[in-house]
Formats: structure tokens, C-alpha cells, sequence
């Protein structure tokens, strides 16, 4: 569950003393249930990322509430943020963000690590987790290895290794082409509906809104819910 209340945020930019105050979310709130999935569509420098680095407590919001899964992390410190995602929260990203250095298996395996998972049970979720995502014949290549969509499967792979209920994606297909695409969101959909985990996603994409239970717009920092686009789920 992800819950917004009246959340405003600006930025100060320019000098010292004449700082021009820029103002990115406008008084946003928004509801979204456990086991839905919601994305934000809106025009470049509407504000989404700022949305989504508040909700997942990498920036502060100027005022405004956030609660995820029940508990009010409005002012949560730093070392409470870090605890709070590792038990509950997973991420997707645009540009995969795999650590080259490593196979798929090891990227996968790395928040377990983190967590302190002992290493046999490790490798034990992570085989599993690569067969959901159908990676297991790639377990020891390296993400150059690997296509765009299947360096995305072990990107969504890392984020739920831990079990997160929530994922927060920032424009996951960006980076794929069409039939990729719409394959890394079967995947996120048959997810969504065997896990009953809760997608937010920033999009630009109208296929990605098109499998959303809830979809938000957010214009000049102005958060309207709509139908923007029919879903089909
Ligand atoms: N650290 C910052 N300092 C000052 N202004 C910022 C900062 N980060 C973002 N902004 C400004 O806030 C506004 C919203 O940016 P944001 O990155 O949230 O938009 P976006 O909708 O995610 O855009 P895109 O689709 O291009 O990623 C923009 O005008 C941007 O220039």
C-alpha cells in the first residue's frame, strides 16, 4: 500500500541568498492498493522521478505525508530508509543498473547477501528465482552477456529477491524494443498476480498504462488520477 498525503516539493536553484525557488509537486495525493499496479505517464520535467525518489526516501519532501504498508515514513531517518527497503521495497530501472563485474547469479543474489541470508539457503531463492523469471540457462553469464530484455528479467529478478510487496520502476521498458517490451510486462503482470506484490511505474509508455489497475498523470507537478489510457487487464 502506498499512501500520499498533500505532498509538495521544491527545489532551490541559483545563488546564494537569490535562490529561485522551483516548485516540482503541487499539493500530490494519491492511494494505491496492495497488489495494484498504478503508473504515473507526464511530460519530461513534470516532476515523476522527483515523486518516486520521495516515495522510496531517497529525497525529502518540502511537506506532505507518505505511509507504505501501514507505517508513516514521513520522517524516517537515513539508517531507518535503508532498513525499511530492504524489508519492503524493490526496484527496476530504465538502465538495468547490474553490476558488470558479476554473472546474472550474483547480481541477483546481492541483497540477499546484504540482508545476511546464509549462503545455501541464497543459492537455493535464487535458482528458484531465476526459473520464474526464466533465466536459470543464464545463471553464469555476465549482464554484456545478455539482451536488453534479459538484463531487465535479472534486474526484476534482483528486485524481488527479497519479497518486497512494493516495486517502484522507473520507466522499466524504456530502454527495449516493442516485442521485448511486451514481454518484460507479461512478466511484471504475471507477477503482480501470483505475488499480489504492488507496482508503482513511471512511464512514458502507453502499453505499461495499459496493464495498470489505476493510472495518475502528473502535469507541472499537478497529480490528476484518469483513465488516460483504457486498461486491459
Ligand atoms: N536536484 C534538482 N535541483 C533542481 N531542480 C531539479 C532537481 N531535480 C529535478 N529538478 C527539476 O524538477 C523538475 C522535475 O524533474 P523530474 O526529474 O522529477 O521530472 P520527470 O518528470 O521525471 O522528467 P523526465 O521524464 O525527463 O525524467 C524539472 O524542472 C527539473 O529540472
Amino acid at each position: 500500500m502506498i499512501k500520499v498525503e498533500n505532498l509538495n516539493h521544491s527545489f532551490f536553484v541559483g545563488k546564494k541568498n537569490q535562490e529561485k525557488e522551483i516548485r516540482v509537486l503541487k499539493n500530490v495525493s494519491l492511494q494505491i492498493n496492495k497488489g495494484e499496479i498504478a503508473t504515473v505517464v507526464g511530460r519530461s520535467g513534470s516532476g515523476k522521478s522527483t515523486l518516486l525518489n520521495i516515495i522510496s526516501g531517497y529525497l525529502s519532501a518540502t511537506s506532505g505525508n507518505i505511509a507504505l504498508n501501514e507505517h508513516d515514513v514521513t520522517n524516517y531517518t537515513e539508517k531507518k530508509w535503508a532498513q525499511f527497503r530492504l524489508e519492503h521495497l524493490g526496484f527496476i530501472f530504465q538502465s538495468f543498473q547490474l553490476i558488470p563485474s558479476i554473472t546474472t547469479f550474483e547480481n541477483v543474489e546481492l541483497p540477499l547477501t546484504l540482508k545476511g541470508v546464509a549462503p545455501k539457503k541464497r543459492e537455493k531463492i535464487v535458482q528458484e528465482m531465476l526459473e520464474q523469471v526464466g533465466l536459470q540457462e543464464h545463471a553464469n553469464h555476465y549482464p554484456n552477456e545478455l539482451s536488453g530484455g534479459q538484463q531487465q528479467r535479472v534486474s526484476i529478478a534482483r528486485a524481488l529477491i527479497t519479497n518486497p510487496s512494493i516495486i517502484l520502476a522507473d520507466e522499466p521498458t524504456g530502454s527495449l524494443d516493442s516485442e521485448t517490451e511486451r514481454e518484460i510486462l507479461e512478466l511484471i503482470r504475471k507477477l503482480n498476480k501470483e505475488k499480489g506484490i504492488t507496482f508503482f511505474i513511471i512511464t512514458h509508455d502507453d502499453y505499461v498504462a495499459a496493464i495498470s489497475d489505476k493510472t495518475y498523470e502528473l502535469h507541472d507537478g499537478v497529480l490528476k488520477e484518469g483513465s488516460v489510457f483504457h486498461a486491459t487487464k
